[in-house]
């Protein structure tokens, strides 16, 4: 998957993407990060063909994304956001199901068989008939990502998936992404705003400032107090916690 010169503008007045070329890693977990409105989740919206570029190009197996009927696209890249459709009454097993609408008409048709797997690799198969209301907020967003799994996707993008998860939610779904990407080799591209956590659990980074590439590479070739600084605009520091390694600490004056 690759963006080719792609320029993008929601309006007339300025735009939001800027002759943005690059290859998504196969197989690898990229994350996305850089300050608010840079246009990280504009990206996604390329990437996944529910923005159109202006100028350039988006390619998906070489071929271009808004080439691809929405079925097709459903069976290749799934989507998990921060915020989900609230359906009341729904059941576990229903939201998943959901997932596996591209390949039916249905969603009373699809046995509970056909999306067990899909529950037992986010860890909650015994909760397949519980109303999705009834579960923890870090429970439900596991939901969501069986749900993306269901469809069987190449490409699972993930757009802030720890917003409003404590701490101990947010490392267990971290964990999660590695284990699915490892396991399924499963092309994992994330947004997020812990750097962080981005550091720790990406092959490659995509560092971005207003709607520009700043730079691609390899985790421990960004960290560098200066670029992220000049990038988020503020002061960094990078510290060496003991087992942990390196910390990037935002500093605000
Ligand atoms: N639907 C829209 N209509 C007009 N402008 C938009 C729209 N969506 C986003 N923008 C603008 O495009 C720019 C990039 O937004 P985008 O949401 O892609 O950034 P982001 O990096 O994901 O931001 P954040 O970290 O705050 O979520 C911002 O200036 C934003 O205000």
């Amino acid at each position: 998957m690759e963006l080719r010169h792609v320029d993008y503008s929601y309006g007339a007045s300025q735009r939001q993407i800027t002759d943005f070329t690059a290859t998504v890693p196969e197989s690898q977990i990229l994350t996305i990060i850089g300050p608010n409105g840079a246009g990280k989740s504009t990206l996604l919206k390329l990437l996944m063909g529910t923005l159109p570029p202006e100028h350039g190009q988006v390619l998906v197996d070489n071929q271009p994304v808004a080439q691809l009927s929405k079925r097709q696209r459903a069976t290749k890249i799934a989507l998990v956001s921060q915020q989900h459709q609230v359906y009341d009454e729904m059941t576990v097993g229903e939201v998943v199901k959901t997932g596996r609408l591209p390949f039916h008409s249905l969603l009373a048709t699809i046995p509970d068989e056909e999306i067990r797997p899909f529950l037992t690799q986010v860890h909650l198969e015994e909760l397949i008939h519980r109303p999705l209301q009834s579960l923890s907020g870090g429970q439900q967003q596991r939901v969501w990502l069986a749900a993306a799994l269901a469809q069987e996707p190449q490409y699972l993008f993930l757009d802030e998936p720890t917003t409003y998860l404590d701490i101990r939610y947010q490392q267990d779904l971290m964990s999660l992404i590695k284990e699915l990407n490892r396991t399924q080799k499963i092309t994992i591209v994330l947004i997020l705003h812990d750097i962080n956590q981005a550091f720790k659990i990406s092959d490659w980074i995509w560092l971005i400032k207003q709607g520009r590439l700043v730079a691609a590479d390899e985790p421990v070739k960004l960290l560098d107090a200066q670029l992220l600084s000049t990038t988020f605009g503020l002061k960094v520091e990078i510290v060496t916690v003991p087992d942990y390694g390196p910390y990037i600490v935002q500093l605000s004056d």
